[in-house]
């Protein structure tokens, strides 16, 4: 057991975690799923030369005398619609407007050779690579999959992760009395994994008893997060429930979010444990799940993403701040109520900036951390 990691070690603990199983994703699923292999194109895309407007296939100058024929000769015209195959022989296309056709023949200015034509292969030849092995599968890559005419890939699924929230103050409806608190994690935390390439299970909710939060660890997913618990009172409870899984990271030195847990399950599983403020939670979920759920899907990691700050960020010398930031005119700016149990700094903000102990002085850039809706 490891206690008060750094941020870095804590994220690179998080990055090592082995991969998922590969397997054959139908296309239709593909979206979020992590390439193991490279896609390569199975023949040119487009695969046939074809019309890019309604109108007639022309070979030769004009006039055309129109045609039904698969291969045309100069002098002949094939009628054509917007990718429709072009018959051998065409070497533009006359569209519907700009041709008048009498008796027959069709007249018009002579079009450029290749007017309106798209050629086979001009987006890809065969054989180059349509998506990289390591690539998280966006909408838009699963098109031109679909497009090339690949039915399945080679990939690793969007993993799935559970959330277990702990806590009997809690209530989900209502003001609560004195003591009580309003969910805050039900809205947050699964959208928040959704948008960090993961599949979110609705939360389960244990309270504070140790049998029920075990037994939620063993919920059908690839990651659990338990929520709450982590603090050392007679009733944070998350210890006690972890039984006999391997804790690997007790303790995180960073502001807040510092009781943050990383434990390996006895099935092997990662559980995250944050701690039970929101805006800590949020914290240690954006920091410790990206590396997870590379991992796990055998994802290339992003470069990290630096921003310039408008205004001094005073350093928390014990470690690592996560600061929620707005941006504004000058660079990323502060967005104030940011104390572990609040909010609305985070709800007002774009990124959390992530400062080091020596501060980050305006003018100068910080890493930060994308918020993930
Ligand atoms: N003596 C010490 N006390 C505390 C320490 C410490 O080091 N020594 N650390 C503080 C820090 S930092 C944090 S963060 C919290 C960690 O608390 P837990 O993870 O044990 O979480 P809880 O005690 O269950 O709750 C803390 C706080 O969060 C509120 N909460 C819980 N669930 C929800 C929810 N679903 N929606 C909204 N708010 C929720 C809960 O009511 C508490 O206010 O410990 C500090 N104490
Ligand atoms: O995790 Mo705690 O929020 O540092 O207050």
């Amino acid at each position: 057991m490891t206690a008060d990691l750094s941020w870095a070690a804590a994220r690179e603990l998080a990055a090592s975690w082995p991969a998922g199983p590969v397997v054959d994703v139908p296309i239709r699923e593909a979206v979020g799923a992590v390439l193991a292999d490279d896609v390569l194109a199975p023949r040119p895309i487009p695969h046939y030369d074809s019309s890019a407007m309604d109108g007639w296939a022309v070979a030769g100058p004009p006039p055309w005398r129109i045609t039904e024929e698969d291969v045309l000769v100069p002098g002949q015209a094939h009628p054509v619609v917007t990718g429709g195959a072009i018959p051998l022989g065409a070497v533009a296309v006359v569209p519907l407007e700009r041709g008048v056709v009498v008796d027959g023949l069709l007249d018009a200015h002579a079009p450029e050779p290749g007017a309106h034509v798209r050629r086979a292969g001009e987006e890809a030849p065969a054989g180059a690579v349509l998506a990289a092995a390591g690539g998280r599968l966006s909408p838009a890559v699963v098109a031109v999959l679909a497009i090339a005419g690949v039915d399945a890939v080679s990939a690793r699924r969007r993993p799935r992760v559970a959330f277990v929230l702990t806590g009997d103050e809690v209530d989900t409806a209502g003001l609560p009395a004195a003591g009580r608190v309003r969910d805050a994690f039900d809205p947050l935390l699964p959208a928040a994994a959704t948008g960090l390439g993961a599949d979110a299970l609705p939360p389960v909710r244990v309270g504070d008893d140790p049998a029920a939060i075990r037994a939620a660890t063993s919920a059908d997913a690839d990651v659990v997060v338990t929520v709450g618990g982590t603090g050392r009172s007679r009733v944070d409870r998350l210890r006690d429930a972890l039984g006999d899984a391997e804790v690997l990271a007790d303790g995180v030195a960073m502001r807040p979010g510092h009781p943050a847990l990383l434990a390996r399950l006895p099935d092997g599983r990662p559980l995250l444990g944050l701690p039970g403020n929101p805006l800590a939670a949020v914290a240690v979920l954006l920091s410790f799940l990206p590396p997870l759920l590379d991992a796990l899907t055998g994802s290339t990691a992003l470069e990290a993403v630096e921003a310039p700050v408008a205004v001094d960020l005073p350093g928390w010398p014990g470690g690592t701040s996560l600061v929620p930031c707005r941006w504004g005119e000058e660079g990323l700016e502060p967005a104030g109520a940011a104390r572990p149990n609040m909010l609305r700094g985070l709800a007002a903000s774009d990124v959390l900036a992530v400062v080091p102990p020596e501060g980050v002085a305006a003018g100068e850039t910080a890493e930060v951390l994308p918020l993930p809706w």
